[in-house]
Formats: C-alpha cells, sequence, structure tokens
C-alpha cells in the first residue's frame, strides 16, 4: 500500500520552497526527516499531512490521492501533529486526549462509547497521563503537555502518524520514552511513523529510515545504517563528524563533531 509525494512542488505565495519532489515513505517503519532550518522539512511534513496543498503533483495514499479523502475518512488514515498546537482554554488532560476519537464518533453522541473510553484509557496508560487526566492542560509543564500531545493523535489510532518535532521540550529520558513508544507502535501495531527531528543522535538509534532534506529537495533517502553516515551529514549540515557504533543499541552514534 503505497503513501508517498509524487512530483510535487510547493510554495508560499510566490516563494517556490520545493521544486519537484518524489518520495515514497515505507510502511510500518519509522522515518526522520532530517536537514537545516529552513531546509523545508515541516513544509513536506505538511504537505503529506494535507495541511498545505502542492501546486504541483499530489500524495499518495492506498493509491488514492490524498485530496480525494473527506475529513473523516482521512483522519482514521493519517494523524498529524504540528510543531506547536494550540491548546483551547480551560480544557482537561482527558478532553483533549478524547478529540482524538472524533472520527469514530456519531454526529449525535455526547457522551464517549465505551470502545473510545477503553481506547483513550489504553493509550493513556501507555504514554503515563491517566494519572494527570483531570488536570488542566494549560496548568501542566511543557513536557507533559507535549505527551498529552501526542497521546491524542495515538488514541486518533490511524495507520500513519506524522509529527513535527514531538521531543521539544522533553527532558533526556522522556524523549528516549517518547520515541521508544512510537517506535514500538510502528513495529507492533504496524504504524507508519514519520517524524521531523533535529537531534542527530536520537534518529540515529531510533529511526528506521531518513529523509535528509536540502534546499526544498530529498539529497539521501534510506535506512539509517546506509544514510546516517559522515559524508550524508557533512552534505546535509556542512560539519564534520566521525561516526562511531552505539554499543547498546546497535545504531549509529555521532562520536566527534569538528569544530565548525
Ligand atoms: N507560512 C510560511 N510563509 C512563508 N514562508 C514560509 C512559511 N513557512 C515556512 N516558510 C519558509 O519556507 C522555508 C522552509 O521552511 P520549513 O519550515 O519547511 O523548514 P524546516 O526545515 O522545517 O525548518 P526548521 O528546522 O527551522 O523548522 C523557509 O525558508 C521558511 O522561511
Amino acid at each position: 500500500m503505497y503513501f508517498g509525494a509524487k512530483n510535487i512542488a510547493v510554495s508560499y505565495g510566490k516563494t517556490n520552497i520545493i521544486k519537484n519532489l518524489s518520495v515514497e515513505i515505507p510502511r510500518g517503519l519509522t522515518t526522520a526527516i532530517i536537514g537545516k532550518n529552513g531546509s523545508g522539512k515541516t513544509t513536506l511534513l505538511k504537505t503529506l499531512g494535507r495541511l498545505i496543498t502542492p501546486d504541483q503533483g499530489h500524495i499518495e495514499l492506498d493509491e488514492v490521492p490524498l485530496s480525494a479523502y473527506s475529513n473523516i475518512a482521512l483522519a482514521k488514515k493519517l494523524a498529524m501533529l504540528p510543531q506547536s498546537p494550540s491548546t483551547p482554554d480551560n480544557i482537561t488532560v482527558m478532553d483533549l486526549v478524547s478529540l482524538g476519537r472524533f472520527p469514530y464518533q456519531k454526529l449525535t453522541m455526547t457522551r464517549l462509547s465505551k470502545q473510545d473510553y477503553d481506547a483513550i484509557r489504553r493509550v493513556m496508560m501507555e504514554t503515563n497521563v491517566w494519572d494527570i487526566r483531570t488536570k488542566k492542560v494549560a496548568d501542566l509543564s511543557g513536557g507533559q503537555r507535549q505527551r498529552v500531545w501526542i497521546t491524542l493523535v495515538l488514541a486518533q489510532d490511524s495507520e500513519i502518524i506524522l509529527l513535527d518535532e514531538p521531543t521539544t521540550y522533553l527532558d533526556i529520558i522522556h524523549q528516549m520514552e517518547v520515541l521508544t513508544l512510537l517506535k514500538i507502535f510502528a513495529k507492533k501495531m504496524k504504524k507508519t511513523v514519520v517524524y521531523v527531528l533535529h537531534d542527530l543522535s536520537l534518529v540515529a538509534r531510533f529511526a528506521d529510515q531518513i529523509i535528509a532534506m536540502k534546499d526544498g529537495d530529498i539529497v539521501a533517502n534510506g535506512l539509517t545504517d546506509d544514510i546516517f553516515t559522515e559524508s550524508v551529514i557533512k552534505d546535509v549540515f556542512g560539519i564534520t563528524v566521525e561516526i562511531g557504533r552505539d554499543s547498546y543499541a546497535d545504531t549509529p552514534i555521532i562520536v566527534g563533531v569538528k569544530n565548525v
């Protein structure tokens, strides 16, 4: 089942950012989009999530152009967490996460069904926010709030999950917990996870695949072991690094960085 971009061009007003980009996103794996600030990572992610309509080409999901899906049909297939989502005033953790179940609710329904409640509870336990379910989201720390938003996206139970910098505001242990959870979700439940991530050590450890972007185009794309190399990092970021092996995870790791 195909998910990807076919010959897309994307502009903001008259400024063209992505010229002619095609990419297939592997299903059931975790893919990280990397690149310098302004290289077009968020633009690509938003286009994959239908938040931006390309000027040319299209995004295809299961042999159907994204534009042909109704909002509800798309929400069952694809969930997106933007960079800084704005939280509705006074909403509790439970109520915010419940919004993730909207594709499964009938218009006439005023209360959560047992099935929705169970799905929400399960995912809230997994992300460790069940104990804070009655708190107001506005009163949480940045890290807790980010975990609640990730929980909402997981509660949507879509096959594809797109996240823009999901580890922002999280300390190292919570960064690792969230990325481990996403990886397990991808593996066990055959979810397709795509995230934009700046921290290269986390990318090397947690992503199965990497898409490396430069100036609105993809310059490298493939398995992490093949893409996370000194030459690709040099090409994409212009820095000289030495790459070794993480003995705990058996993944590539940056062991030295030359001064810039
Ligand atoms: N809403 C917008 N209107 C106009 N230009 C935009 C808009 N959003 C992004 N851009 C421009 O498009 C280019 C790509 O931005 P994008 O946010 O996709 O890059 P990015 O790789 O995600 O960057 P970062 O790592 O800083 O988040 C940048 O030059 C940016 O200034």
